[in-house]
């Protein structure tokens, strides 16, 4: 598999359970959402990689790339003579993609004149190329991506409902890395095992603690495609800490994306708190805000301090500095909130 879909979050587990059932089942036409950079590309090409449709081509069309008058030709191919300049017969993507996957990259930006042609051939399953009347049978699996929200596209008359029906059986939405940071790591050792293998002269060291730290915290605007070409650029040329903060914009991650706050801890928060609110009589007595404050407060703090001393591999006079605490303010959180070791 070209790239493989690194990360263990529990969005991108469930993002892996759906590839698996879908990728079996190649006549549902699929849309993949999220920002940009997130890795829909990844995603639909491990759809194809895990399908039956694996052996023939996959089609990538980037339908914001080309402009409209050649992104029909593209699509639909042409028939020679069928406009001044085409010489010759020309298949279109989806001819080529015949019995593999056709990848409409930024679909959201289709005009509405194609959007019908797309439409027509997915009910019928049929089209032909320019300037040709024979109708060719299509066998591709669309698969189709977009930063855009559909939904709002179509309540702006720029997005066919209809279209959006027929393209969006499946539906497959990629959060953005801040809201799944536990898949930075792994998404580090993935890409430096990589440049490690790609470029074997070179000596390509691990991060050292500080700046993994801060690549772990970062909120990432640009996604894993940020992170990647700036762990490169790391990894390659190296970087001290002036370098580091430039790179990253002094652009701290706000609270939310702190390792730790994710959706699982806000889940526990959530729990801890309902569990509270349902005690007994005497247990009432000591609901407070501030009550519900402190406990929200050690759960965070216990998720976030676990996180950075796991990453630091224990390493306690690291930890502090990048969680910006003293020593031993350290020593009696991991004390009080009763963080272990791992053995
Ligand atoms: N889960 C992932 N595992 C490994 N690499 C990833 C993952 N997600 C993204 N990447 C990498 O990040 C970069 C961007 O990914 P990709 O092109 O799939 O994003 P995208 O959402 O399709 O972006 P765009 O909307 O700009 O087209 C690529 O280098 C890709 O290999």
């Amino acid at each position: 598999m070209d790239t493989p879909l690194v990360g263990s979050s529990p969005s991108i587990q469930k993002i892996r359970e759906i590839i698996r059932l879908v990728s079996q089942d190649t006549s549902l036409n699929v849309v993949i959402t999220g920002e940009t950079g997130v890795g829909k590309e990844v995603v639909a090409r491990v759809l194809y990689e895990l399908s039956p449709r694996r052996k023939k081509e996959f089609v990538k069309v980037n339908c914001a790339a080309i402009p409209d008058t050649l992104l029909e030709s593209e699509l639909f191919g042409v028939e020679q003579g069928a406009y001044t300049g085409a010489h010759r017969k020309r298949k279109g993507k989806f001819e080529i993609a015949d019995g593999g996957v056709l990848f409409l990259d930024e679909i959201g930006d289709m005009s509405f004149h194609l959007q019908a042609k797309l439409l027509h051939v997915l009910q019928s399953g049929e089209y032909s190329r320019l300037g040709s009347e024979t109708n060719i049978t299509s066998n591709t699996w669309v698969i189709s991506a977009t930063n855009h929200d559909l939904k709002q596209r179509i309540e702006e008359k720029k997005f066919r409902e209809d279209l959006y029906y027929r393209l969006n059986m499946i539906q497959i939405n990629i959060p953005p890395l801040r809201e799944r940071p536990e898949d930075i790591p792994e998404l580090i050792s993935h890409y430096t095992r990589l440049y490690q293998d790609k470029y074997p002269d070179r000596v390509i060291a691990p991060l050292n603690t500080h700046t993994y730290g801060r690549l772990c915290s970062f909120s990432w605007p640009g996604n894993v495609r940020q992170l990647v070409s700036i762990l490169q650029r790391i990894l390659l040329i190296g970087c001290d800490e002036e370098t580091l903060s430039e790179i990253l914009h002094e652009h701290p991650a706000p609270p939310d994306n702190a390792p730790g706050t994710t959706p699982t801890t806000y889940g526990s928060l959530v729990e801890k708190i309902r569990t509270m609110a349902a005690g007994t009589p005497e247990a009432m007595e000591a609901f407070s805000l501030k009550a519900i404050k402190k406990t929200a407060t050690d759960i965070v703090e216990k998720e976030v301090i676990s996180q950075v001393l796991d990453r630091t591999n224990w390493n306690r006079t690291h930890a502090s500095k990048i969680l910006k605490i003293s020593y031993k303010t350290l020593l009696t959180k991991i004390d009080r909130l009763n963080i272990s070791e791992p053995n």
